[in-house]
């Protein structure tokens, strides 16, 4: 096993706070179905590995995003789950339907560029941010918390690298529209740790402190833990994770798993960083999922642990 250090390396948080995705963006690219019932025994296993931050589900269009059109059905399968259960919805019609069936915490999710906003959300930037709006003030009237996602904060498949400014620009009018927690997507996998200490710089400066900001990172070109390392130097300590490595996005070209919440866990164990996460539990939960996807986890750590005595 790993060998903690008894107090975390200065400079570095306590605590880290864990934001899963693994039940929506990790499973929303997935081509065969899920069964609601499997969705939701995932859910409960991750919880009873500790994880206390699940995001269950999106309340999209279900053409769009078909794997996630049992979004009713599965919120009726955990409503005893004890933990924070975020949902994605788009408009006032996707936050319609999740208020009506509980939910507590919502996110709605922009971008940073006018080519991903029009492949994912059939709208422009502005566009976007006019749908938002009204949902993030109803959804505060009704006493929900409200994550604003932002994607392709640092490089787009159709455009590039994406100027800070643009991300920048993008966070403050997320932000001053009452959205309590920004996670900067990097939704292809290009960052690395130089480029997100200039992105949390620029935002810092621009007056968005990194306790509202969440890093949400893609492992395609090996760089999720460093950069996250990065992130947590600076000051975030929210990270968002996919159980297994599951994940991708299905309107961004080239998109890959996300970071693997069993890496990032091995990581902060090893750093005296509290999670609260039981890594034996998570790790036999992504086996147990990867057997129902017919194929193992990407996830190094889930791969070295699942050999042991787990
Ligand atoms: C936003 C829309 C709906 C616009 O799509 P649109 O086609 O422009 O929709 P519309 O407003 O013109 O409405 C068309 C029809 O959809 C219905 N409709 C409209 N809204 C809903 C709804 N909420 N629930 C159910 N039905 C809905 C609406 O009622 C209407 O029905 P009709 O009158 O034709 O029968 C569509 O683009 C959409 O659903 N997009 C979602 C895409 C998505 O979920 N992408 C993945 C999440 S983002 C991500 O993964 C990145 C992230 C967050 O992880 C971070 C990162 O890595 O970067």
């Amino acid at each position: 096993m790993t060998l903690p250090m008894t107090i975390p390396a200065p400079g570095l948080p306590t605590r880290v706070r864990i934001h899963e995705v693994g039940p929506r963006d990790g499973l929303q690219n997935e081509k065969t179905l899920v069964p609601a019932a499997v969705k939701a025994e995932f859910i409960h296993r991750l919880a009873e590995a500790g994880l206390t931050t699940i995001e269950a589900t999106s309340f999209v269009h279900p053409k769009w995003v078909p794997q996630l059109a049992d979004a009713e059905e599965l919120m009726e399968l955990i409503d005893d789950v004890d933990a924070r259960l975020p949902v994605l919805v788009p408009n006032e019609r996707g936050l319609d339907r999740a208020l009506a069936l509980g939910a507590r915490e919502i996110a709605v999710f922009a971008s940073a560029t006018e080519s991903f906003a029009k492949a994912n959300l059939n709208r422009t930037v502005d566009g976007a941010l006019e749908m938002f709006e009204p949902v993030v003030t109803k959804a505060k009237d009704a006493g929900a918390a409200v994550r604003g996602y932002l994607s392709m904060c640092f490089g787009d498949p159709w455009e590039g690298p994406v100027p800070i400014s643009q991300t920048v620009s993008v966070s403050r009018r997320l932000m001053d529209m009452g959205c309590d927690e920004i996670s900067l997507g990097d939704t292809i996998g290009v960052a690395t740790p130089g480029h997100v200490r200039e992105v949390l710089d620029t935002l810092n400066e621009a007056g968005v402190a990194d306790d509202r900001l969440a890093v949400h990172f893609h492992d395609t070109y090996g760089q999720a833990l460093a950069n996250t390392l990065a992130a947590l130097e600076h000051g975030v300590t929210t990270v968002d994770a996919s159980a297994g490595g599951l994940g991708g996005c299905p309107y961004a070209k080239s998109a890959t798993g996300n970071l693997a919440t069993e890496d990032l866990v091995w990581m902060l164990d090893g750093l005296g960083i509290e999670t609260g996460v039981d890594i034996g539990r998570l790790t036999a939960t992504s086996v147990w999922m990867a057997r129902h996807l017919g194929r193992p986890s990407p996830s190094r750590t889930v791969r070295a642990l699942s050999q042991k005595e787990i």
